[in-house]
């Protein structure tokens, strides 16, 4: 049994990757990057940074967050404690599913990840307190590539399964995205 596997979601390139944990009577060990399997199933990128925040409140939102080029970047993003409805948002140019948004559960318990390429905004509201998010990114922090996305916007309509929460003051003050046609962000490539 493969440590990790991943299917496809409705956004292309945007992947459910499922922990496969090994136990034994000590506990277990879980794999949460693997350049092979992850090669097949399509992260061609260099890993460049690992992160880890911890969400102390319910109900809390961190995001939407993207880097543009130069230091767009591909994302792996696990849930290790609690549990986050994770979002994503595709803003690629031209995608079929430019603007569209997909949610996943991810927990510690269901061992769930969501592997999201470039061009994609991400973020996400913690289920229960304490939670702790580990994200694997393949390019560096670069603030002055940074964009952001409003939780609230009302062209995404994200259906947040509890009342937003929490902001920092940055993700208070993203604009708006356009009211119609297609959201030129940024390139991507
Ligand atoms: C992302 C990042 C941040 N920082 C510093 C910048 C701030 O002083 C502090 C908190 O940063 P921020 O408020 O951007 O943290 P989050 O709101 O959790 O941002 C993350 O949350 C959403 C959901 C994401 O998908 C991104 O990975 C990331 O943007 O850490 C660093 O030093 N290195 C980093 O890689």
């Amino acid at each position: 049994m493969q440590r990790l596997s991943a299917d496809p979601t409705p956004l292309p390139g945007v992947l459910r990757v499922q922990r496969h944990p090994v136990g034994d009577a000590r506990g277990a060990l879980a794999r949460l990057f693997c350049r092979d399997t992850l090669a097949a199933a399509g992260w061609h990128w260099p890993v460049a940074q690992v992160n880890h925040t911890v969400t102390r409140a319910r109900g809390t939102v961190r995001g939407l967050h993207f880097q543009r080029s130069p230091a767009a970047e591909a994302k792996l993003v696990h849930c290790l404690q609690g549990a986050v409805w994770d979002v994503v948002v595709d803003l690629r140019p031209g995608s079929p599913t430019h603007l569209q948004w997909h949610a996943e559960l991810l927990s510690a318990d269901n061992g769930c990840a969501l592997l999201i390429p470039p061009g994609c905004a991400h973020g996400f509201q913690t289920q229960e307190d304490d939670v702790h998010m580990l994200y694997v990114h393949s390019a560096a922090h670069a603030p002055a590539h940074e964009g952001g996305l409003h939780p609230l916007d009302a062209r995404l309509a994200i259906a947040w399964p509890l009342p937003v929460q929490h902001l920092s003051p940055r993700d208070q003050t993203h604009p708006p995205l356009p009211a119609t046609g297609p959201a030129l962000l940024g390139d991507f490539s």
